[in-house]
Protein backbone atom coordinates (compact mmCIF):
# COMPACT_ATOMS: atom_id res chain seq x y z
CA UNK A 1 0.00 0.00 0.00
CA UNK A 2 1.71 3.33 -1.29
CA UNK A 3 2.34 5.53 2.04
CA UNK A 4 1.08 9.22 1.85
CA UNK A 5 2.57 12.53 2.12
CA UNK A 6 -0.31 15.02 3.88
CA UNK A 7 0.09 18.64 4.61
CA UNK A 8 -2.38 20.26 6.84
CA UNK A 9 -2.97 23.46 5.21
CA UNK A 10 -4.26 26.22 8.25
CA UNK A 11 -2.59 23.64 11.03
CA UNK A 12 -3.23 26.07 13.57
CA UNK A 13 -6.66 25.46 13.73
CA UNK A 14 -8.50 24.26 16.69
CA UNK A 15 -9.70 21.51 14.35
CA UNK A 16 -6.45 20.15 13.80
CA UNK A 17 -5.86 17.96 16.77
CA UNK A 18 -9.16 15.79 15.34
CA UNK A 19 -7.57 15.91 11.96
CA UNK A 20 -4.07 13.88 13.56
CA UNK A 21 -6.05 11.83 15.81
CA UNK A 22 -7.99 10.38 12.36
CA UNK A 23 -5.00 10.47 10.26
CA UNK A 24 -3.25 8.27 13.17
CA UNK A 25 -6.29 6.34 14.13
CA UNK A 26 -6.63 5.54 10.22
CA UNK A 27 -3.24 4.87 9.75
CA UNK A 28 -4.06 1.02 8.48
CA UNK A 29 -6.53 2.50 6.09
CA UNK A 30 -4.38 5.52 5.14
CA UNK A 31 -1.23 4.76 5.69
CA UNK A 32 1.75 7.99 6.16
CA UNK A 33 5.10 8.52 4.94
CA UNK A 34 4.91 12.47 6.21
CA UNK A 35 2.89 14.62 7.91
CA UNK A 36 3.59 18.65 7.48
CA UNK A 37 1.89 20.87 9.63
CA UNK A 38 1.62 24.17 7.74
CA UNK A 39 0.28 27.61 8.89
CA UNK A 40 1.06 31.50 8.48
CA UNK A 41 1.32 31.81 11.83
CA UNK A 42 4.34 30.52 13.38
CA UNK A 43 3.19 30.12 17.23
CA UNK A 44 -0.38 28.77 16.70
CA UNK A 45 0.83 26.20 14.33
CA UNK A 46 3.31 24.92 17.04
CA UNK A 47 1.38 25.15 19.48
CA UNK A 48 -0.67 22.28 17.82
CA UNK A 49 2.28 20.31 17.41
CA UNK A 50 3.10 20.46 20.98
CA UNK A 51 -0.34 19.40 22.00
CA UNK A 52 -0.35 16.61 19.56
CA UNK A 53 2.62 15.18 19.11
CA UNK A 54 2.77 12.93 22.47
CA UNK A 55 0.51 10.98 19.98
CA UNK A 56 1.91 11.41 17.18
CA UNK A 57 4.75 9.76 18.17
CA UNK A 58 3.63 7.17 20.23
CA UNK A 59 1.29 5.98 17.07
CA UNK A 60 3.26 6.46 14.68
CA UNK A 61 7.17 6.52 15.91
CA UNK A 62 8.60 7.05 12.92
CA UNK A 63 6.67 9.48 11.45
CA UNK A 64 8.38 11.75 9.44
CA UNK A 65 6.60 15.47 10.71
CA UNK A 66 7.94 19.03 9.61
CA UNK A 67 6.16 22.10 11.30
CA UNK A 68 6.90 24.97 9.13
CA UNK A 69 5.55 28.23 7.53
CA UNK A 70 7.44 27.83 4.80
CA UNK A 71 5.48 27.21 1.85
CA UNK A 72 8.44 25.66 -0.31
CA UNK A 73 9.34 22.77 2.24
CA UNK A 74 5.45 22.34 3.03
CA UNK A 75 3.97 21.91 -0.72
CA UNK A 76 7.02 19.73 -1.75
CA UNK A 77 6.69 16.23 -2.74
CA UNK A 78 3.39 15.63 -1.32
CA UNK A 79 0.34 13.86 -1.99
CA UNK A 80 -2.44 15.59 0.12
CA UNK A 81 -3.19 18.58 1.53
CA UNK A 82 -5.79 19.45 3.70
CA UNK A 83 -7.13 22.96 3.53
CA UNK A 84 -8.78 24.31 6.46
CA UNK A 85 -7.22 28.13 6.23
CA UNK A 86 -9.51 31.37 7.97
CA UNK A 87 -8.58 34.47 5.73
CA UNK A 88 -8.66 37.32 7.80
CA UNK A 89 -9.12 35.50 11.17
CA UNK A 90 -11.69 34.95 13.60
CA UNK A 91 -11.33 38.88 14.32
CA UNK A 92 -12.83 38.98 10.44
CA UNK A 93 -15.60 36.13 11.53
CA UNK A 94 -16.57 38.57 14.28
CA UNK A 95 -17.19 41.78 11.67
CA UNK A 96 -19.04 39.50 9.16
CA UNK A 97 -21.42 38.09 11.89
CA UNK A 98 -21.79 41.86 13.71
CA UNK A 99 -22.35 44.01 10.95
CA UNK A 100 -25.05 42.67 9.20
CA UNK A 101 -26.53 42.35 12.80
CA UNK A 102 -26.96 45.97 13.06
CA UNK A 103 -29.32 45.92 9.95
CA UNK A 104 -30.77 43.34 11.56
CA UNK A 105 -29.39 40.49 9.30
CA UNK A 106 -28.34 36.94 10.41
CA UNK A 107 -24.80 37.29 10.96
CA UNK A 108 -23.36 33.65 11.20
CA UNK A 109 -20.36 31.82 9.34
CA UNK A 110 -20.95 30.35 5.66
CA UNK A 111 -24.95 32.57 5.80
CA UNK A 112 -26.32 35.79 4.49
CA UNK A 113 -24.13 39.13 3.64
CA UNK A 114 -21.45 38.56 6.10
CA UNK A 115 -20.51 34.83 6.35
CA UNK A 116 -21.22 33.85 2.61
CA UNK A 117 -20.46 36.84 0.53
CA UNK A 118 -18.12 38.66 2.73
CA UNK A 119 -16.15 35.90 3.28
CA UNK A 120 -16.47 34.48 0.51
CA UNK A 121 -14.80 37.55 -1.14
CA UNK A 122 -12.11 37.77 1.29
CA UNK A 123 -11.60 33.60 1.42
CA UNK A 124 -11.14 33.17 -2.63
CA UNK A 125 -7.78 35.22 -2.57
CA UNK A 126 -6.66 32.98 -0.26
CA UNK A 127 -7.62 29.96 -1.22
CA UNK A 128 -6.54 30.52 -4.51
CA UNK A 129 -3.26 32.08 -3.45
CA UNK A 130 -2.84 28.21 -2.00
CA UNK A 131 -3.77 25.73 -4.69
CA UNK A 132 -1.37 27.95 -7.04
CA UNK A 133 1.43 27.66 -4.16
CA UNK A 134 0.55 23.71 -3.96
CA UNK A 135 0.59 23.78 -8.03
CA UNK A 136 4.16 24.85 -8.31
CA UNK A 137 5.37 22.57 -5.92
CA UNK A 138 3.82 19.18 -6.01
CA UNK A 139 1.35 19.56 -9.64
CA UNK A 140 -0.23 16.15 -9.18
CA UNK A 141 -1.25 16.59 -5.43
CA UNK A 142 -5.02 16.26 -4.47
CA UNK A 143 -6.71 19.25 -2.12
CA UNK A 144 -9.01 18.34 -0.17
CA UNK A 145 -10.83 21.94 0.80
CA UNK A 146 -12.76 22.68 4.12
CA UNK A 147 -11.80 26.53 3.73
CA UNK A 148 -15.43 28.43 3.73
CA UNK A 149 -18.03 29.39 3.12
CA UNK A 150 -17.28 26.57 1.04
CA UNK A 151 -20.22 27.48 -1.50
CA UNK A 152 -18.30 30.15 -2.99
CA UNK A 153 -14.70 28.71 -2.56
CA UNK A 154 -15.85 25.34 -4.68
CA UNK A 155 -17.65 28.18 -7.37
CA UNK A 156 -14.22 30.03 -7.52
CA UNK A 157 -12.29 27.06 -7.50
CA UNK A 158 -14.44 25.68 -10.82
CA UNK A 159 -14.10 29.01 -12.31
CA UNK A 160 -10.54 29.01 -11.81
CA UNK A 161 -9.03 25.56 -11.79
CA UNK A 162 -12.30 23.51 -13.15
CA UNK A 163 -11.72 21.50 -9.88
CA UNK A 164 -8.80 19.12 -11.47
CA UNK A 165 -7.81 17.40 -8.06
CA UNK A 166 -9.41 19.75 -6.18
CA UNK A 167 -12.10 18.06 -3.96
CA UNK A 168 -14.80 21.07 -1.60
CA UNK A 169 -16.43 19.20 1.36
CA UNK A 170 -18.22 20.04 4.51
CA UNK A 171 -18.48 18.09 7.55
CA UNK A 172 -22.14 18.96 8.40
CA UNK A 173 -23.91 16.63 6.70
CA UNK A 174 -21.64 14.10 8.12
CA UNK A 175 -22.03 15.35 11.45
CA UNK A 176 -26.02 14.91 11.44
CA UNK A 177 -25.48 11.39 9.96
CA UNK A 178 -23.60 10.94 13.02
CA UNK A 179 -26.90 12.18 15.04
CA UNK A 180 -29.23 10.38 13.18
CA UNK A 181 -27.24 7.24 13.39
CA UNK A 182 -26.90 7.19 17.48
CA UNK A 183 -30.77 7.45 17.31
CA UNK A 184 -31.42 4.37 15.71
CA UNK A 185 -28.87 3.05 17.47
CA UNK A 186 -26.25 1.85 14.71
CA UNK A 187 -22.69 2.08 15.41
CA UNK A 188 -21.57 4.78 13.14
CA UNK A 189 -22.61 7.20 10.55
CA UNK A 190 -21.33 4.95 7.37
CA UNK A 191 -24.12 2.78 8.42
CA UNK A 192 -26.40 4.92 6.54
CA UNK A 193 -26.15 5.66 3.00
CA UNK A 194 -27.61 9.13 2.22
CA UNK A 195 -30.13 10.35 -0.82
CA UNK A 196 -29.67 14.20 -0.20
CA UNK A 197 -29.39 17.16 -2.65
CA UNK A 198 -28.70 20.61 -2.24
CA UNK A 199 -26.10 23.11 -1.99
CA UNK A 200 -23.67 23.48 0.65
CA UNK A 201 -24.97 24.26 4.01
CA UNK A 202 -28.42 24.71 2.07
CA UNK A 203 -29.77 21.14 1.36
CA UNK A 204 -31.93 17.82 2.58
CA UNK A 205 -31.78 14.13 3.13
CA UNK A 206 -34.27 12.40 1.14
CA UNK A 207 -33.80 8.68 1.80
CA UNK A 208 -31.90 7.18 4.60
CA UNK A 209 -30.69 3.36 3.64
CA UNK A 210 -29.38 1.07 6.35
CA UNK A 211 -27.63 -2.03 5.00
CA UNK A 212 -29.96 -4.20 4.83
CA UNK A 213 -31.52 -1.25 2.16
CA UNK A 214 -34.26 -0.06 4.59
CA UNK A 215 -34.75 3.78 4.02
CA UNK A 216 -35.34 4.81 7.87
CA UNK A 217 -35.97 8.81 7.08
CA UNK A 218 -39.74 8.02 8.14
CA UNK A 219 -38.81 6.19 11.49
CA UNK A 220 -36.49 9.30 12.19
CA UNK A 221 -38.86 12.27 11.07
CA UNK A 222 -40.90 10.45 13.73
CA UNK A 223 -38.24 10.31 16.72
CA UNK A 224 -36.89 13.54 15.91
CA UNK A 225 -40.42 15.12 16.38
CA UNK A 226 -41.18 12.97 19.60
CA UNK A 227 -38.27 13.02 21.13
CA UNK A 228 -35.57 15.67 19.83
CA UNK A 229 -32.16 15.27 18.08
CA UNK A 230 -29.44 13.77 19.68
CA UNK A 231 -26.14 16.05 19.44
CA UNK A 232 -23.79 14.08 17.48
CA UNK A 233 -19.71 14.76 18.77
CA UNK A 234 -18.13 16.77 21.42
CA UNK A 235 -18.05 20.07 19.65
CA UNK A 236 -21.96 19.66 19.03
CA UNK A 237 -22.40 20.06 22.99
CA UNK A 238 -21.51 23.24 23.02
CA UNK A 239 -25.05 25.12 23.89
CA UNK A 240 -25.39 27.28 20.73
CA UNK A 241 -25.16 24.25 18.74
CA UNK A 242 -27.57 22.90 21.07
CA UNK A 243 -30.30 25.87 20.45
CA UNK A 244 -29.83 24.66 16.93
CA UNK A 245 -30.86 21.11 17.46
CA UNK A 246 -34.03 22.50 19.32
CA UNK A 247 -34.75 24.74 15.95
CA UNK A 248 -34.36 21.77 14.16
CA UNK A 249 -37.43 19.88 15.49
CA UNK A 250 -39.36 22.85 14.07
CA UNK A 251 -38.41 22.61 10.41
CA UNK A 252 -38.81 19.18 10.30
CA UNK A 253 -42.43 20.00 11.97
CA UNK A 254 -42.93 23.08 9.31
CA UNK A 255 -41.32 21.13 6.34
CA UNK A 256 -41.70 17.19 7.33
CA UNK A 257 -41.26 16.35 3.57
CA UNK A 258 -37.26 15.77 3.93
CA UNK A 259 -34.71 15.91 6.51
CA UNK A 260 -32.64 19.50 6.13
CA UNK A 261 -29.52 20.40 6.68
CA UNK A 262 -29.51 22.24 10.14
CA UNK A 263 -27.70 25.67 8.11
CA UNK A 264 -31.49 26.13 6.74
CA UNK A 265 -32.78 27.40 9.71
CA UNK A 266 -30.39 30.77 8.95
CA UNK A 267 -32.67 31.37 6.18
CA UNK A 268 -36.26 29.47 6.54
CA UNK A 269 -36.68 32.09 9.95
CA UNK A 270 -33.87 34.49 9.36
CA UNK A 271 -36.13 37.45 11.02
CA UNK A 272 -36.36 35.40 14.20
CA UNK A 273 -32.53 34.31 14.07
CA UNK A 274 -31.75 37.95 13.90
CA UNK A 275 -33.51 38.98 16.41
CA UNK A 276 -32.15 36.39 18.98
CA UNK A 277 -28.99 36.95 18.38
CA UNK A 278 -26.60 39.49 20.19
CA UNK A 279 -24.71 41.89 18.06
CA UNK A 280 -22.50 42.28 20.45
CA UNK A 281 -21.94 38.45 21.39
CA UNK A 282 -21.58 36.47 18.17
CA UNK A 283 -20.66 32.89 17.25
CA UNK A 284 -17.14 34.23 16.94
CA UNK A 285 -16.71 35.35 20.47
CA UNK A 286 -18.19 32.16 21.53
CA UNK A 287 -15.53 30.37 19.62
CA UNK A 288 -12.93 32.45 20.84
CA UNK A 289 -13.82 32.27 24.53
CA UNK A 290 -14.55 28.61 24.13
CA UNK A 291 -12.79 25.90 21.91
CA UNK A 292 -9.79 28.32 21.07
CA UNK A 293 -9.33 29.39 24.97
CA UNK A 294 -9.73 25.40 25.46
CA UNK A 295 -6.81 24.77 23.03
CA UNK A 296 -5.08 27.38 24.95
CA UNK A 297 -5.74 26.07 28.31
CA UNK A 298 -4.11 22.59 26.57
CA UNK A 299 -1.31 24.36 25.94
CA UNK A 300 -0.55 25.51 29.23
CA UNK A 301 -1.45 22.44 30.60
CA UNK A 302 1.63 20.97 28.00
CA UNK A 303 3.99 23.84 29.37
CA UNK A 304 3.77 23.01 33.27
CA UNK A 305 4.90 18.95 32.20
CA UNK A 306 5.78 18.45 29.07
CA UNK A 307 7.50 14.63 29.84
CA UNK A 308 3.91 13.34 31.16
CA UNK A 309 1.46 15.28 29.05
CA UNK A 310 -0.84 13.40 27.29
CA UNK A 311 -2.63 14.32 23.60
CA UNK A 312 -6.33 14.90 24.74
CA UNK A 313 -7.89 12.27 22.38
CA UNK A 314 -12.07 12.54 21.62
CA UNK A 315 -14.42 10.03 21.33
CA UNK A 316 -15.47 10.77 17.76
CA UNK A 317 -13.76 13.48 15.58
CA UNK A 318 -16.44 14.00 12.31
CA UNK A 319 -14.59 16.82 11.04
CA UNK A 320 -11.63 14.49 10.90
CA UNK A 321 -12.80 11.36 10.48
CA UNK A 322 -14.65 12.49 6.99
CA UNK A 323 -11.78 13.65 5.55
CA UNK A 324 -9.20 11.33 5.96
CA UNK A 325 -12.05 8.78 4.74
CA UNK A 326 -12.70 10.52 1.76
CA UNK A 327 -8.74 11.33 1.01
CA UNK A 328 -8.27 7.53 1.29
CA UNK A 329 -10.98 6.48 -1.03
CA UNK A 330 -9.05 8.86 -3.12
CA UNK A 331 -6.13 7.43 -3.24
CA UNK A 332 -6.59 3.43 -3.21
CA UNK A 333 -9.46 4.11 -5.62
CA UNK A 334 -12.19 2.92 -2.93
CA UNK A 335 -15.09 4.73 -3.98
CA UNK A 336 -16.84 4.94 -1.02
CA UNK A 337 -20.20 7.10 -0.86
CA UNK A 338 -19.72 10.48 0.68
CA UNK A 339 -22.00 14.13 0.31
CA UNK A 340 -19.64 16.37 -1.36
CA UNK A 341 -19.54 19.67 -3.23
CA UNK A 342 -19.42 18.84 -7.27
CA UNK A 343 -20.34 20.48 -10.23
CA UNK A 344 -24.44 19.50 -11.32
CA UNK A 345 -24.21 18.44 -14.81
CA UNK A 346 -27.33 17.04 -14.40
CA UNK A 347 -26.94 15.38 -11.37
CA UNK A 348 -29.87 17.57 -10.21
CA UNK A 349 -31.69 17.70 -13.57
CA UNK A 350 -33.90 20.99 -13.13
CA UNK A 351 -30.70 23.53 -12.26
CA UNK A 352 -28.40 24.90 -13.74
CA UNK A 353 -25.62 22.71 -15.21
CA UNK A 354 -22.90 24.93 -13.67
CA UNK A 355 -23.96 24.86 -10.19
CA UNK A 356 -22.07 23.76 -7.35
CA UNK A 357 -24.17 20.80 -5.52
CA UNK A 358 -23.93 18.56 -3.01
CA UNK A 359 -25.06 15.60 -3.51
CA UNK A 360 -23.68 11.95 -2.81
CA UNK A 361 -20.70 11.05 -4.97
CA UNK A 362 -18.42 7.74 -5.54
CA UNK A 363 -15.20 9.05 -4.71
CA UNK A 364 -12.53 7.68 -6.70
CA UNK A 365 -9.03 7.89 -7.84
CA UNK A 366 -9.62 10.16 -10.59
CA UNK A 367 -12.56 12.23 -9.01
CA UNK A 368 -16.39 12.27 -7.74
CA UNK A 369 -18.59 10.40 -9.96
CA UNK A 370 -21.68 11.72 -8.23
CA UNK A 371 -24.94 10.22 -8.68
CA UNK A 372 -28.07 11.66 -10.34
CA UNK A 373 -30.83 12.29 -8.54
CA UNK A 374 -34.69 12.91 -9.36
CA UNK A 375 -35.66 16.61 -10.53
CA UNK A 376 -36.50 18.48 -7.48
CA UNK A 377 -39.67 19.73 -6.83
CA UNK A 378 -40.66 23.57 -6.81
CA UNK A 379 -40.28 24.74 -3.07
CA UNK A 380 -36.98 23.29 -3.11
CA UNK A 381 -35.80 24.45 -6.53
CA UNK A 382 -37.01 28.34 -6.02
CA UNK A 383 -34.48 28.25 -2.60
CA UNK A 384 -31.40 26.77 -4.46
CA UNK A 385 -31.86 29.23 -7.27
CA UNK A 386 -31.90 32.22 -5.21
CA UNK A 387 -29.35 31.06 -3.29
CA UNK A 388 -26.92 29.78 -5.84
CA UNK A 389 -27.16 32.99 -7.81
CA UNK A 390 -26.12 34.50 -4.56
CA UNK A 391 -23.02 32.60 -4.28
CA UNK A 392 -21.90 32.95 -7.78
CA UNK A 393 -22.65 36.79 -7.82
CA UNK A 394 -20.45 37.12 -5.29
CA UNK A 395 -17.24 35.28 -6.88
CA UNK A 396 -18.73 37.88 -10.06
CA UNK A 397 -18.12 40.61 -8.08
CA UNK A 398 -14.62 39.10 -7.07
CA UNK A 399 -13.69 38.45 -10.68
CA UNK A 400 -15.19 41.93 -12.43
CA UNK A 401 -14.01 44.25 -9.38
CA UNK A 402 -18.11 44.77 -9.29
CA UNK A 403 -19.65 46.98 -6.71
CA UNK A 404 -22.88 46.20 -8.67
CA UNK A 405 -22.45 42.58 -8.34
CA UNK A 406 -21.42 42.18 -4.64
CA UNK A 407 -24.52 44.27 -4.30
CA UNK A 408 -26.87 41.93 -6.42
CA UNK A 409 -25.10 39.46 -4.52
CA UNK A 410 -26.29 40.56 -1.13
CA UNK A 411 -29.92 42.43 -1.90
CA UNK A 412 -31.17 38.65 -3.59
CA UNK A 413 -30.24 36.80 -0.70
CA UNK A 414 -32.94 35.11 1.20
CA UNK A 415 -31.88 36.90 4.59
CA UNK A 416 -31.54 40.30 3.55
CA UNK A 417 -35.44 42.54 3.46
CA UNK A 418 -34.58 45.33 1.05
CA UNK A 419 -31.81 47.12 -1.28
CA UNK A 420 -31.22 49.79 0.93
CA UNK A 421 -30.22 47.66 3.81
CA UNK A 422 -28.17 45.79 0.81
CA UNK A 423 -26.30 48.75 0.55
CA UNK A 424 -25.62 49.73 4.36
CA UNK A 425 -24.38 46.66 5.14
CA UNK A 426 -22.13 46.44 2.19
CA UNK A 427 -20.21 49.86 2.23
CA UNK A 428 -19.87 48.36 6.45
CA UNK A 429 -18.44 45.44 4.71
CA UNK A 430 -16.22 47.36 2.40
CA UNK A 431 -15.11 49.45 4.81
CA UNK A 432 -14.14 46.47 7.44
CA UNK A 433 -12.95 44.26 4.79
CA UNK A 434 -9.99 47.02 3.80
CA UNK A 435 -7.68 44.76 2.05
CA UNK A 436 -8.71 41.39 2.12
CA UNK A 437 -10.94 42.35 -0.41
CA UNK A 438 -10.39 43.64 -4.32
CA UNK A 439 -11.52 46.97 -4.72
CA UNK A 440 -14.84 47.13 -6.07
CA UNK A 441 -15.87 49.86 -8.62
N1 LIG B 1 -16.33 22.90 5.40
C1 LIG B 1 -16.69 22.70 6.68
O1 LIG B 1 -17.65 22.04 6.94
C2 LIG B 1 -15.89 23.33 7.76
C3 LIG B 1 -15.99 22.90 9.09
C4 LIG B 1 -15.25 23.56 10.06
C5 LIG B 1 -14.42 24.61 9.71
N2 LIG B 1 -14.37 25.00 8.41
C6 LIG B 1 -13.52 26.09 7.95
O2 LIG B 1 -12.16 25.76 8.19
C7 LIG B 1 -11.41 26.95 8.34
C8 LIG B 1 -10.68 26.95 9.66
O3 LIG B 1 -11.60 27.15 10.70
P1 LIG B 1 -11.19 27.26 12.23
O4 LIG B 1 -12.40 27.59 13.00
O5 LIG B 1 -10.45 26.06 12.56
O6 LIG B 1 -10.24 28.54 12.17
P2 LIG B 1 -8.97 28.91 13.04
O7 LIG B 1 -8.90 30.39 12.98
O8 LIG B 1 -9.01 28.20 14.35
O9 LIG B 1 -7.74 28.30 12.22
C9 LIG B 1 -7.41 28.69 10.93
C10 LIG B 1 -5.89 28.63 10.77
O10 LIG B 1 -5.59 28.97 9.42
C11 LIG B 1 -4.42 29.77 9.42
N3 LIG B 1 -4.35 30.45 8.13
C12 LIG B 1 -5.04 31.54 7.71
N4 LIG B 1 -4.73 31.81 6.43
C13 LIG B 1 -3.83 30.87 6.02
C14 LIG B 1 -3.16 30.59 4.81
N5 LIG B 1 -3.33 31.37 3.73
N6 LIG B 1 -2.33 29.52 4.74
C15 LIG B 1 -2.14 28.74 5.82
N7 LIG B 1 -2.75 28.95 7.01
C16 LIG B 1 -3.59 29.99 7.10
C17 LIG B 1 -4.54 30.63 10.64
O11 LIG B 1 -3.28 31.15 11.05
C18 LIG B 1 -5.12 29.64 11.64
O12 LIG B 1 -4.13 28.98 12.37
C19 LIG B 1 -12.43 28.08 8.20
O13 LIG B 1 -12.50 28.49 6.86
C20 LIG B 1 -13.71 27.42 8.60
O14 LIG B 1 -14.83 28.10 8.14
C21 LIG B 1 -15.08 24.37 7.44
O1 LIG C 1 -19.43 27.98 14.89
P1 LIG C 1 -18.48 26.86 14.85
O2 LIG C 1 -17.07 27.32 14.48
O3 LIG C 1 -18.53 26.00 16.04
O4 LIG C 1 -18.96 25.95 13.66
C1 LIG C 1 -19.08 26.43 12.35
C2 LIG C 1 -18.87 25.26 11.43
O5 LIG C 1 -19.90 24.33 11.72
C3 LIG C 1 -19.95 23.16 10.93
O6 LIG C 1 -18.82 22.33 11.14
C4 LIG C 1 -18.63 21.69 12.40
C5 LIG C 1 -19.03 20.29 12.38
O7 LIG C 1 -20.36 20.19 12.09
C6 LIG C 1 -18.68 19.59 13.69
O8 LIG C 1 -18.97 18.24 13.56
C7 LIG C 1 -17.28 19.72 14.06
O9 LIG C 1 -16.48 18.82 13.34
O10 LIG C 1 -16.85 21.02 13.91
C8 LIG C 1 -17.20 21.68 12.70
C9 LIG C 1 -16.69 23.05 12.84
O11 LIG C 1 -17.29 23.76 13.84
C10 LIG C 1 -20.03 23.56 9.49
O12 LIG C 1 -20.05 22.44 8.66
C11 LIG C 1 -18.87 24.44 9.12
O13 LIG C 1 -18.95 24.79 7.77
C12 LIG C 1 -18.87 25.67 9.98
O14 LIG C 1 -17.69 26.38 9.73
MN1 LIG D 1 -19.69 23.16 6.58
Amino acid sequence: MKKQAVVIAGAGSTHTPGIIQSLLQKKNEFPLRKLVMYDIDSKRVHLVYDIMKQFIYQECPELEVIVTTDKEKAYTDIDFVFAQIRQGGLSMRSADEKIPLRYGVVGQETCGPGGSISYGIRSITGVIELIKDVRRYSPKCWILNYSNPAAVVAEATRREFNNERILNICDMPTAILLSFTKMLGLKNWQELDPCYFGLNHFGWFTELYDKEGVDRLPELREMILEKGMAVSDKHHQDPDWNKTWKQYVDIVKDYPEFLPNSYLQYYLYSKEMAKHMDQNWTRADMVINGREKEMFAEHTKYLENPESYESPIQDFTVFGDFIVDAASSIAYNKGERFLVIVENNGAIPNLPADAMVEVPAYIRSWGPEPISRPAISTFYKGLIENQVASEKLAVDAYYENSYEKALQAIAINKTVPSTTVAKQILDALIEANGDFWPELN
